[in-house]
């Protein structure tokens, strides 16, 4: 274990899931420190492995290998009962609101969850929780659907706050709402970021909204993680290859499609090198070594890492 101020760390992770095929691997060999306090988002296109990262952190999924810190402590084989009271201090805020929450359950069952209590005894606390995220604390016995999507959100945030965490993954928290509504949502995770000196892991594909929330990214790409630095450094100055061409990807013609455009290319799977750089088929400065020998991560400057030949 390395810095004092690191709350989750994880070293030489891999994930794989079982496929038809056999196995696939969504995490691979992936090392990196995330700080008490600071907000980290991972950004990569779709099916770069950002979603199994997270889980695999918060030990939602299962680990083949590696380790997982939290605050110090190797939680990577804890059983689920260990885990209780570690869990209340990681949270998850998933993905889409509409397909996260049961739709029988009340929104006071759904924010008192992490609490595991009747929620009609911790009311109080379900009621403070809602009214942290901007919600008339009036709204406990009303269901999802009654709610907006914005709303539906609000309620996830708080389900993630109820049990005072210090370490919350946020997946695509607004990748489904309008943009007026995300940028509320943005700014209310960021007041509550300063409030509660909370730890954010930010799952994003929108390097815009990576730029806006978060003080480092990594780039994933075929679950390898390729760069990782400050997002200034990051966006401003790429040094791998596949980074660039992400942010290149970014706007004048619209934002969605072209990424989409870009997500459809990068999908195949079936090019991916066995050994060598996994980017080698589509770099332009490929070089003989790349096809052959996989890219350690080197520190270039200032924490800024790559996966890279060309710095080697
Ligand atoms: N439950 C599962 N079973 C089998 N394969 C899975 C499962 N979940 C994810 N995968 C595969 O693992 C890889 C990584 O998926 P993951 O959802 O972590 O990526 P992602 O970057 O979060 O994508 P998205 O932006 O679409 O959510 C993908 O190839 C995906 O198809």
């Amino acid at each position: 274990m390395s810095h004092a101020t690191s709350i989750v760390e994880i070293e030489n992770l891999r994930v794989s899931y079982k496929v038809r095929e056999g196995k696939k691997i969504a995490i691979d060999n992936v090392t990196l420190s995330i700080t008490k306090g600071e907000t980290l988002a991972v950004l990569g296109e779709s099916g770069s492995g950002k979603t199994t990262l997270g889980l695999a952190i918060l030990k939602l999924v299962k680990v083949d290998e590696g380790k997982i810190y939290f605050k110090g402590n190797d939680i990577t084989n804890l059983k689920e009962k260990e885990m209780r009271e570690i869990r209340k201090l990681m949270q998850l805020v998933p993905q889409d609101p509409y397909s996260s929450m049961n739709p029988k359950l009340r929104i006071k069952d759904i924010v008192g969850e992490p609490l595991l209590a009747n929620p009609d005894h911790v009311i109080d606390k379900i009621r403070n929780s809602l009214e942290q995220v901007g919600l008339d604390p009036s709204i406990t016995e009303r269901y999802p659907h009654e709610l907006s999507g914005g709303q539906r959100q609000r309620v996830l945030i708080a389900r993630a706050l109820i049990s005072n965490p210090e370490f919350i993954v946020l997946d695509e928290p607004t990748s489904n709402l309008d943009v007026s509504i995300q940028a509320q949502i943005l700014n209310l995770l960021l007041d509550l970021q300063i409030q509660k000196n909370l730890t954010y892991l930010f799952i994003t594909h929108n390097i815009s909204v990576a730029k806006y929330m978060a003080d480092r990214i990594a780039i994933l790409y075929h679950g390898k993680l390729v760069e990782i630095g400050k997002s200034k450094n990051v966006i401003m100055k790429p040094l791998h290859p596949y980074t660039t061409k992400l942010i290149e990807a970014v706007p004048s013609n619209g934002y969605r499609a072209k990424i989409r455009e870009f997500e459809i290319s990068e999908i195949d799977d079936s090019k991916n090198q066995s050994k060598g750089c996994s980017y080698f088929s589509r770099c332009p400065f490929a070089k003989d070594i790349c096809k052959v020998k996989e890219p350690q991560l080197i520190t270039i400057d200032n924490d800024h890492m790559v996966a890279c030949h060309l710095y080697t």
